[in-house]
C-alpha cells in the first residue's frame, strides 16, 4: 500500500483466459486527476472495468479509502463511494432528459441538477424529450452529468468527451475541477487533450496492456504525448 486514495496494484485481467492488462499499477490521491491515455486497444477501458468491478482480475488487487474492494460488484463499489461511467453511453433511451436525471434521487427533484443545466443549456433545453431522441453527443453530456451527479468521492470516467463539442468539453473540465476542489478524484479514460489539458494532474500512457509512461501532466509537453498516440 502507497497511500493513494485509489489503488490499482498489479492488476492483471481480460476476457476469459485472454489477458489484456498486464500487471498495471495506479495510484490516485485525494483529489488528484489522472488522465489515461494510449492508443485504440492498449486496454484502457479494460484496466477500467477491471479497477470498478465490472471484471474480475486475474491478479492484483483494488483498494479504495485503504478498503479492499477486489471483485466488489459495481453496485457495492458505488455504495463505497465509487463511480464508474463507462463509455458506452448510460442513458436511458425511453425515459426524458429530466427522468434520466431524476432517476439519481429517491425525491425524483430536479433541483441539485440546475448547475448542469446552466453548464449546458442543450440539455436544459431538452428535459422534456425522451433520451433515445438526442445526439451521440448529448447522450454522453447526459450520462456525464449522471455520473458527476452521484457526488462520489472516486469517479472512473471512460471517454466521456466522445462526439461533444468544443465548448462543451469545455464546461465538463469545469464540472470535475469543481468537483476535484471538493476533494473529488478521477480516473479519466481520455484521447481529448482539450479535457486533458484542462483537468490533469497526472497523466498515464498505456501501450500493449501495460503502463509505458507516468508522469505529471506538467512535465510532459503535448509533442511527447502525442507521440505515444500515434501509430
Ligand atoms: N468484451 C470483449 N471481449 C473480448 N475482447 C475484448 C472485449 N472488449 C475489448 N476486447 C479486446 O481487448 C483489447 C483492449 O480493448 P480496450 O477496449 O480495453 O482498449 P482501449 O484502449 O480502451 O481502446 P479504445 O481507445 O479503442 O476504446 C482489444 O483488443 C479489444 O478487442
Amino acid at each position: 500500500m502507497t497511500g493513494g486514495y485509489f489503488e490499482i496494484q498489479n492488476i492483471s485481467g481480460g476476457y476469459g483466459s485472454g489477458r489484456v492488462v498486464r500487471d498495471v499499477s495506479i495510484s490516485i490521491a485525494r483529489g488528484e486527476v489522472v488522465c489515461l491515455l494510449g492508443r485504440n486497444g492498449v486496454g484502457k477501458s479494460t484496466l477500467a472495468k477491471l479497477a470498478c468491478g465490472f471484471l474480475r482480475p486475474m491478479s492484483g488487487a483494488v483498494q479504495l479509502a485503504g478498503v479492499e474492494i477486489t471483485g466488489k460488484r459495481p453496485s457495492e463499489n458505488l455504495t463505497l463511494g465509487l463511480t464508474y461511467c463507462p463509455q458506452e453511453r448510460v442513458v436511458f433511451d425511453d425515459l426524458t432528459v429530466a427522468e434520466n436525471l431524476s432517476l439519481m434521487r429517491t425525491d425524483r427533484r430536479l433541483d441539485e441538477f440546475e448547475p448542469y443545466f446552466r453548464a449546458f443549456p442543450r440539455l436544459s433545453e431538452r428535459r422534456g424529450q425522451y433520451a433515445g431522441t438526442l445526439s451521440g453527443g448529448e447522450k454522453k453530456l447526459l450520462s456525464f452529468v449522471r455520473g458527476l451527479s452521484e457526488g462520489s468521492a472516486m469517479m472512473v470516467i471512460d471517454e466521456p468527451t466522445e462526439g461533444v463539442q468544443f465548448e462543451n468539453v469545455v464546461r465538463m473540465a469545469e464540472l470535475m475541477l469543481a468537483q476535484k476542489e471538493a476533494g473529488a478524484s478521477f480516473l479519466v479514460v481520455e484521447q481529448n487533450l482539450t479535457l486533458v489539458d484542462r483537468v490533469a494532474d497526472r497523466i498515464v500512457i498505456m501501450d500493449h496492456g501495460e503502463v509505458a509512461l507516468s508522469a505529471a501532466a506538467s512535465e510532459l509537453d503535448r509533442q511527447q504525448i502525442l507521440a505515444h498516440l500515434t501509430v
